[in-house]
C-alpha cells in the first residue's frame, strides 16, 4: 500500500509503547516510522519490536531528528516533560501528534493548545471508545442527578502508575462539573482523613486505588437517598488505548492543524 500512515512511537519501551508498536505493525494501513525513548533507556539502539520476538527495522533513538526523520505522526504516551519536548519539535516540523500522556498542569495544557495552531493534535486522557462514550453518559446522568445526589469518582490502576487521580478521572470530574454548572477547581475533594465534617453537597469527591496489574477502572457514583447509580468502565487490556490511538491518527489524516479529542475522533461532538 502506498499511502501508509508513517507513525513514530514515543516511550517506545513503555507499557503503552509496546502495545502501540504491536498495533502499528499489525494494522495494514500504518507503518512504524520511528521510535523514541529517553537517553538513559537500556532499549536505545535496539530494534523497536525486539520485545515481541520480531524485527521492525526501526531502532529506538533518543535523538528527535533521527527518530522523527521519516514520521508524519508521533504517538506519545510518556510523561508530561517528555511530551512537551516532543511537542515543540513536532509543531516546528508539522508532525501530527496523538497525545495520551496524563498529568499535565495548566501550563502544559496551554502549550499543547498553542502547538495545535501549527500542527494537528488529538489529546485525550483516555483513547478508548468505551471511555469516550461513558463521558457522554456521565454528562446526561449528571444533569439528572445535579440535586440530591452526591457525586464520587473512584478509579483503580496498576501499581506502576505515577499520577493521581488518573487523567480520565479528572476529565470525568470536569465533564460532570461543567454539565451541572460547577467549577471543578472549587468543588473537587481529592482526599479525606480525620475529622472531615459532613459532606459538602456541592463537592465532587475522588478516590484512588493503586494495585497489582489493574489496567484501568473508573466508576462514578451518584448516591441519593434510597438509591444510588454507578456508571463504570473497566479496561481489560491496553489494546483498547492503542486501537483508539490509531483511529485518532487516521482521523488526523486530512487535518493540518487544530486541537481535537476522542469525541471528534469517534464523531460524538
Ligand atoms: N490516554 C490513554 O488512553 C492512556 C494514557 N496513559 C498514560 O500514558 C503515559 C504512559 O503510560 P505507560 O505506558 O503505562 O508508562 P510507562 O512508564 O510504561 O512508559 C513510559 C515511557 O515513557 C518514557 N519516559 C519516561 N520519562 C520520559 C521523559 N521525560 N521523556 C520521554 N520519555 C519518557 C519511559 O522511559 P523509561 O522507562 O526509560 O523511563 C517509557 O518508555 C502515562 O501518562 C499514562 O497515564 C496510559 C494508558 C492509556
Ligand atoms: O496509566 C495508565 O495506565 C492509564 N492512564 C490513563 C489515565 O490516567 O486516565 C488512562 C487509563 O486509565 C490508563
Amino acid at each position: 500500500m502506498n499511502n501508509l500512515l508513517k507513525i513514530a512511537i514515543a516511550g517506545a519501551s513503555g507499557r503503552m509503547g509496546h502495545m502501540l508498536i504491536e498495533a502499528v505493525n499489525a494494522a495494514d494501513d500504518t507503518q512504524l516510522a520511528g521510535a523514541l525513548d529517553v537517553a538513559s533507556s537500556p532499549a536505545i539502539g535496539q530494534d523497536a519490536a525486539a520485545f515481541s520476538g520480531k524485527l521492525s527495522g526501526v531502532a529506538i533513538s533518543a535523538d528527535l531528528s533521527a527518530g522523527l526523520a521519516d514520521a508524519d505522526y508521533l504517538i506519545d504516551f510518556t510523561r508530561p516533560e517528555g511530551t512537551l519536548k516532543y511537542l515543540e519539535y513536532c509543531a516546528e516540523h508539522g508532525i501530527k501528534m496523538i497525545i495520551g500522556t496524563t498529568g499535565f498542569d495548566d501550563a502544559g495544557k496551554a502549550a499543547i493548545a498553542e502547538a495545535a495552531k501549527k500542527t494537528a493534535i488529538v489529546f485525550a486522557p483516555n483513547m478508548s471508545v468505551g471511555v469516550t462514550v461513558t463521558m457522554k453518559l456521565l454528562e446526561l446522568a449528571a444533569k439528572s442527578f445535579a440535586e440530591g445526589y452526591d457525586i464520587e469518582i473512584i478509579e483503580a490502576h496498576h501499581r506502576h502508575k505515577v499520577d493521581a487521580p488518573s487523567g480520565t478521572a479528572l476529565k470525568m470530574g470536569e465533564v460532570i462539573a461543567s454539565a451541572i454548572g460547577r467549577d471543578l477547581n472549587e468543588v473537587a475533594v481529592y482526599a479525606r482523613e480525620g475529622e472531615t465534617g459532613e459532606r459538602d453537597p456541592s463537592s465532587i469527591g475522588f478516590a484512588t486505588i493503586r494495585g497489582g496489574d489493574i489496567v484501568g477502572d473508573h466508576t462514578v457514583l451518584f448516591a441519593g437517598i434510597g438509591e444510588r447509580v454507578e456508571i463504570s468502565h473497566k479496561s481489560s487490556s491496553r489494546v483498547t488505548y492503542a486501537n483508539g490511538s490509531l483511529r485518532a491518527a487516521r482521523f488526523l489524516q486530512d487535518k493540518q492543524h487544530g486541537l481535537f479529542d476522542m469525541n471528534d475522533v469517534i464523531g460524538l461532538r
